[in-house]
Order: C-alpha cells, then structure tokens, then sequence
C-alpha cells in the first residue's frame, strides 16, 4: 500500500501540491485528471522522488519514502519506474540498449558504464519489447520509430526495471487516438497480468473512465475527487476541469474504432 499524508509541496509562493492525503492499495489502476497546471506531475514527480516534498509523508508499506537517501533512494526509483510524455529515449542509441538501460541499476558500475549486457538480461529484455509487440525493432535506432512505437519501446524499458509501481506522466498526450489506445491497453495489461500499480496522469476524460479503476481529481493542488469512474458526475468532471472541460470532454483520445466494451475485451484479465 502506498499512501500519501497531507503531502505538500510548494515552489516559491506556487503550492503545486496541497495536503494530498490518499491510501493507493497494490494493484490499482489510478487515473489523475485535472487542468493544466493542478498539480498532477508534480504529485507523480514526488512518488518517485524526483521532486523532494515540503511538508507531508509518503509511505510504502514500512518505508518512509520520503526519508530515502542513497542506494535506498535508487531502488526506491527503480520500484517506481516511469514514463512520460515525450518517451526520454535516447534516439542514436538502438531499441534493445533504450531498453537494457532499465536495468542499469542492478549492474556493477564498471558494466552499467560500459554498456555490458549479459545474454540473459539481453533476453529479458527482447522478452519485454515482444511482449509490446516491438521485438522486430530491437536492432533499429530509436529515433527511426513513431511515437507510439516509441512509447511502447519506453514501457518495455519501464518494465525491465521489474517496478512495484507505474508513473504514467501524460502517457498518450503526443500520441494519434490508435496510439493512444494500443499504450493504454498495454498499460492495463501490465496493470492486470502483473498486479503492477499504475499511476497515470491523463488529460482526456473519457480515457482515465475507460480505462481506470480509480479517479483523482486535482484542481490547483487539491486533491477535489477520489473514488470510482461511475461516482464521477459531469458536473463535478466540469468543477475540475474548470475553462478546460469542453477540450477534455470533446477529445477523445482513445476511442477510435473499438467502444470501450470491445476494447476491454482485448486485455485478458
Ligand atoms: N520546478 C518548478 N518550479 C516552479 N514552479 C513549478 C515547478 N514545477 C511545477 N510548478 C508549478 O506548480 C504548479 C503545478 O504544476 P504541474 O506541472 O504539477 O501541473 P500539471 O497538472 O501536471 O500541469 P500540466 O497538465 O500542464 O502538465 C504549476 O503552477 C506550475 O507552474
């Protein structure tokens, strides 16, 4: 269980994050919505430590996240993998070394400066882009890819890391609606095959309730809803999404050729 205690943080008079107080149980599928600039990164930045808090506590079952340093902190980072909205890969580098990189962690230095890959880690990780259904492009630069193609290459690289839990930053927001929908069912897939916890900040309504066991609602910092995609009304959806609601509500980001029943058919449970 992680759970987060009136968790703050501010930059200079800016309180991106006010007191978000939630218990998130192992093996949720957790959507975060909310305007630009409610503070739905920065809540995902502090889970894994990449933004320090100012006040409040993160707990992962007995480890206080937040008092982490060192080696604890590295493996910390590497249970909470993430992935982002521009994909961070490294574009002159090939597909399967993007991907070996998420095991950098659990390697010597003098291996993970390198770049030496054993033939089992090597096959641990064709295993994972075979899995995204990307094993074809192991050899190919990862620049010569799409964006999806991209973000798929970045998930089986998150997935190398063998995390406890999935940081989801703005997954789909540069991805066309089919894009969009195959990392989306590849993100529940892993969320429901692997029991991985998956955080996932999205922009579009209709996905996070598509796709999410839970929804939080963050308007400027607050946490203002939590609880199931039915319990959302359209009226408090518009509350939080404040002058962004018709672009939320109109965009449907996933929903292309396949209603959401037909798509949740997709992923087996
Ligand atoms: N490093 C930083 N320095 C100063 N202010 C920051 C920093 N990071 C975030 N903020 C501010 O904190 C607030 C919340 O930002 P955050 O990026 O978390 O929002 P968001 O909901 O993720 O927005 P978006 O959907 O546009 O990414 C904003 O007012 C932002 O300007």
């Amino acid at each position: 269980m992680l759970r987060l205690d009136k968790l703050t943080r501010r930059f200079g008079d800016t309180t991106a994050v006010h007191a978000a107080s939630l218990d998130i149980p192992d093996g949720q599928m957790v959507g975060i919505i909310g305007r630009s600039g409610a503070g739905k990164s920065t809540l995902l930045r502090l889970l894994n430590r990449l933004v320090d808090p100012s006040e409040g506590h993160i707990t992962y079952g007995d480890t206080d996240v937040a008092a982490l340093k060192g080696r604890e902190l590295r493996a910390w980072r590497s249970d909470c993998a993430m992935i982002f909205q521009q994909f961070n890969l490294v574009g002159r580098l090939d597909v399967l070394t993007n991907v070996l990189t998420g095991r950098l962690h659990e390697m010597p230095p003098w291996r993970a400066m390198a770049q030496v890959f054993t033939p089992r880690e090597r096959a641990f990780a064709i295993r994972a882009l075979d899995r995204l259904g990307m094993a074809h492009t192991a050899l190919q630069r990862a620049e010569t890819l799409s964006g999806g193609q991209q973000q798929r290459v970045a998930i089986a690289r998150a997935l190398v890391q063998e995390p406890r839990i999935l940081l989801a930053d703005e997954p789909i927001a540069s991805l066309d609606p089919l894009n969009a929908r195959i990392v989306m069912d590849a993100l529940r897939d892993i969320n429901r095959r692997d029991g991985i916890t998956v955080i996932c900040n999205l922009h579009t309504l209709d996905t996070a309730r598509q796709y999410c066991d839970r929804i939080i609602g963050m308007q400027a910092g607050r946490i203002v809803f939590d609880g199931t995609p039915d319990l959302l009304t359209t009226q408090m959806a518009r509350e939080i999404y404040g002058a962004e609601a018709d672009a939320a509500f109109d965009e449907t980001a996933t929903s292309t050729a396949l209603a959401p029943s037909a798509a949740r058919q997709r992923v087996p449970a």
